[in-house]
């Protein structure tokens, strides 16, 4: 296949570039930079010289060969362009946010900005492959889901589609590495401010509250509302998300655990881990892969679930690239065998 980046100087880009070149089926013929354009990767990234030589080239230009192009851009920018992609028969893979929304109204409200292709909306396909398999094959516009929302829906939908939650009673408390913030700088990311520090940030605000809910509500045939609180760690990468709900009338802890164990038993990208043990962003660092686990508080009747996850690859370019496997039939872990890093 013959795969474009756009965004290639920024975190998920060159995280699709290591992945992908671990990838027997991929050839990246293209990476379209807007600053850095007539450079070559290599002097943007100096761990790259001598292992990846290709060019940044203008993003204004996406060449004739390519099949399907990854759009690791920020927000806005891609809904603008993923048309002329599309006319031109090339697979896009939006990392971004421009079509994980269905309602343009919701996209508007939580964006702050207006959407410029709400007629791609209805097409677009969310894309977690555990979740929605036989939804992605096939299709040409893929909006890869965000990491918060990833490591919440896996751990959740399961049980919501079980009925096994009482759906108003859902608390998402999440914590991430810098490396989600990308890699423009601002005050928020610098090492002073981050280092020996932990901060909640976006609470009740934050743009992935209208995802999550609607996928959730989706997965519960009910409209569900969440409380989601993000914080930023001191670490790079990784996700632990947190997850507190009330079980429904009679819900045992083993139907939980059924419940995902329903779902997730043939997957490989998704663990529920063996008793007793708790997920550790570490077990996923640098993979494809995502730890769960979870228990009935029965003092309380509330269930807490816990799952983590590295940001940049199962919560955005692995995903991306298990995505982009489905759209051409391949194998979904090609590209992805990779364990985690340890320690
Ligand atoms: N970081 C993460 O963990 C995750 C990120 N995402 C999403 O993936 C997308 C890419 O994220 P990430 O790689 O972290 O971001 P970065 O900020 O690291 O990189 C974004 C890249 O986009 C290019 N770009 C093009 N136009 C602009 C513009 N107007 N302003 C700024 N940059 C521009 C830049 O490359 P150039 O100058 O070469 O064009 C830049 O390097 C975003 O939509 C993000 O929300 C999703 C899940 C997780
Ligand atoms: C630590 C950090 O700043 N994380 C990012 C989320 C990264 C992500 O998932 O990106 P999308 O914007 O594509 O959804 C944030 O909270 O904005």
């Amino acid at each position: 296949m013959k795969i474009g980046i756009l965004g290639a100087t920024g975190y998920t880009g060159h995280e699709l570039i290591r992945i992908l070149r671990g990838h027997s089926e991929a050839e990246i013929v293209y990476l379209g930079s807007s600053g850095s354009a007539g450079q070559k990767i290599a002097d943007i990234y100096p761990g790259l010289n001598e292992i990846v030589d290709n060019n940044l080239e203008s993003d204004q230009e996406v060449p004739e060969e390519i099949e399907v192009l990854f759009c690791a851009l920020p927000h806005g920018i891609t809904a603008g362009r993923a048309e002329k992609y599309l006319d031109r028969q090339i697979k896009v893979i939006d990392l971004g946010a421009d079509f994980r929304l269905k309602d343009k109204n919701i996209y508007e409200a939580w964006y702050k900005t207006s959407h410029a292709s709400p007629h791609l909306l209805a097409e677009a396909v969310y894309g977690i492959p555990e979740l929605n398999r036989a939804e992605i094959a096939g299709k040409r516009l893929i909006a890869n889901p965000g990491c918060y929302p990833t490591a919440t829906q896996l751990a959740l939908v399961p049980l919501l589609k079980d009925k096994l939650l009482k759906s108003d009673s859902i608390i998402v408390d999440a914590k991430s590495g810098v490396s989600g913030a990308g890699r423009g700088t601002n005050l928020g990311v610098h090492f002073s401010e981050v280092n020996e520090n932990f901060k909640a940030y976006g609470v009740a605000t934050h743009r992935h509250t209208p995802e999550i809910e609607q996928e959730l509500s989706k997965a519960a045939g009910e409209d569900i509302l969440i409380n989601f609180t993000p914080h930023l760690v001191p670490m790079t990468r990784g996700i632990l998300t947190t997850i507190y709900a009330s079980a429904a009338e009679g819900v045992e802890e083993g139907d939980l655990l059924q419940s995902w164990q329903t779902v997730y038993a043939d997957e490989q990208f998704v663990h529920q881990m063996p008793g007793g043990e708790w997920p550790q962003t570490k077990y996923a660092y640098g993979s494809n892969h995502v730890f769960m686990q979870l228990k009935l508080d029965k003092r309380t009747g509330r269930v807490i679930l816990v799952a983590a996850l590295d940001n940049l690859v199962k919560g955005a370019s692995g995903q991306a690239v298990q995505n982009m496997n489905i759209l051409f039939g391949l194998p979904e872990e090609t590209g992805l065998k990779t364990n985690g890093m340890w320690p």
